[in-house]
């Protein structure tokens, strides 16, 4: 049986925790198939980037590399979080492209694909993920890798005039067809990337998944939604409730009702939007004040990029705001939480919690959707509130469906869910959680591993 090699820039190293869901679903997705883990080490040093470090743990092996200074901050600060993030999240205003940028994204993903080849043997299926490492394909192909390398997408794919705003586009987004295929999350973000290829990259796109790039080369593209290892999130939450943190936390809320928002602190994430549609929830509706608390708990992300220092500075006058506002002495109708919790707290909080608002205003999948969902307790499940613009609602649309930028419409599903009755609040929790379990990491991997290996 050939070797999976992950290579993604974020690693999961074992006992280690950190939010961000690309991270969490490949260490869910590697358990069962073990194999070797690459990318980046998260350590930066002051001499040259490139030195490898190699841990084995189970069935998995992992190797990282350090970067240097100035190659982190012009390929993961810069041109990954400045340039490719905005972008992809269709947020043209945010876009800042440097030259200087995009040649240390180039020149990581050269070295990435130098040090990873001295590593492959020749039966290896390797399996790439993320923005950051869109050409490291066409890098090892330059090399001579004929492995069969797959590459998927965890963020969104945009329209293609967007797409196309970018300086070089086609060079970067052709280097996509060194991949023998490209998964993303939905149907939609396939059909804009096929759009791209016929509209702007002079190729054409099959109804079978096939594609060709203009140069004559084929590959493959489909729809892979991922997912949760969602019996184990189950099991986590139920075991999570004598935990002392969630303990407290229900203690401290008496008979109040508890709004939960988990998210990094990211502008896709639709964070201050969400926080106004609470205030016009607040304001819309007087007589629930004192009898719901809105826990957000938002870990600081990306802490050196301008935009997400802006967003902090915020979002703290948002929640100063909103409380000085409504508060009584003894009710804060805001929890505002910039600290990063474990699985094993994180699905006790959402267990206790009668309503989930994940509003987005882009996100490729948005697991906290389905942790929610599948931490619930069966006998009194909580209400998903859940952006249209979430990968995740192709796939559930039994939550309260909402478009972030709507703040009465928000507001609207916060009270719906309130006063939802516990026979409706079951019939939506048993389908989404059906769909859930079904569709799960497990299957997610094996439909991908399947495809290319095909
Ligand atoms: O690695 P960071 O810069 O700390 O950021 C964390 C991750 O954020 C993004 O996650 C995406 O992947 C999730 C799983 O597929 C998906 O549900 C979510 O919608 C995406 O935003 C990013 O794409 C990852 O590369 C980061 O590691
Ligand atoms: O304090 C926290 C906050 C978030 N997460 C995890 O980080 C992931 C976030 O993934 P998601 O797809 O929702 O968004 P991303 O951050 O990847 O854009 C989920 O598994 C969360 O449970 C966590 O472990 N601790």
């Amino acid at each position: 049986m050939s070797r999976l090699v992950v290579v993604s820039n974020r690693v999961a190293m074992p006992h280690a925790h950190r939010a961000g869901g690309l991270a969490v679903a490949m260490r869910a997705a590697l358990k069962e198939s073990g194999g070797l883990w690459f990318g980046w080490s998260g350590k930066r040093v002051h001499g040259d980037s490139g030195e490898l470090h190699k841990l084995d743990d189970g069935n998995t092996s992992y190797c990282t590399m350090d970067l240097s200074f100035e190659d982190f901050d012009h390929y993961y600060n810069g041109f990954a979080n400045r340039t490719l993030w905005p972008l992809l999240h269709f947020r043209l205003d945010l876009v800042d492209y440097r030259r200087d940028t995009h040649e240390g994204y180039r020149r990581v993903n050269a070295l990435f694909a130098e040090k990873l080849a001295s590593q492959l043997r020749e039966d290896d299926i390797v399996w790439v993920h993320d923005y950051h490492l869109i050409p490291l394909a066409q890098r090892l192909r330059d090399l001579g890798v004929g492995n069969r390398i797959g590459f998927f997408l965890h963020v969104p794919m945009p329209s293609s005039d967007l797409l196309a705003a970018l300086p070089n586009h086609e060079v970067l987004f052709g280097s996509l067809a060194a991949y023998d295929l490209i998964g993303f999350q939905t149907e939609r973000d396939l059909d804009r990337f096929q759009s791209y290829v016929r509209l702007y990259g002079g190729g054409r796109a099959f109804a079978d998944g096939r594609m060709r790039a203009a140069d004559g080369r084929e590959f493959r593209a489909g729809a892979f939604p991922i997912s949760i290892d969602a019996d184990l999130i189950a099991r986590q939450a139920s075991a999570a409730v004598t935990r002392a943190s969630v303990q407290r936390l229900r203690e401290s809320l008496g008979s109040r009702v508890l709004a939960i928002g988990v998210d990094r602190l990211d502008y896709s994430k639709g964070l201050p939007d969400r926080f106004r549609a609470f205030e016009r929830f607040l304001d819309r509706f007087p007589e629930i004040h004192g009898q719901m608390t809105y826990l957000q708990l938002a870990p600081v992300s990306r802490s050196e990029v301008p935009e997400y220092q802006a967003l902090r500075r915020e979002l703290e006058g948002l929640a100063g705001h909103i409380n000085g506002r409504h508060a009584a002495p003894d009710w804060t109708p805001v929890r505002y939480v910039n600290r990063d919790f474990s699985h094993g707290v994180l699905t006790g909080f959402y267990r206790l919690a009668q309503l989930g608002l994940v509003t987005p205003l882009r996100d490729g999948m948005n697991l906290v959707a389905k942790e929610f969902v599948a931490s619930q307790d069966p006998q009194s499940p909580g209400v998903l509130v859940l952006s249209r613009f979430a990968g995740a609602a192709a796939e559930m649309k039994e939550a309260l469906l909402v478009n972030p930028y709507d703040l009465d419409g928000v507001a609207d599903a916060i009270a719906h869910a309130h006063a939802m009755p516990m026979e409706e609040r079951k019939e939506r929790w048993h389908a989404l959680h059906r769909r859930l379990r079904r569709h799960d990491i497990t299957l997610w991997r094996r439909k991908f591993l399947e495809a290319l290996e095909a």
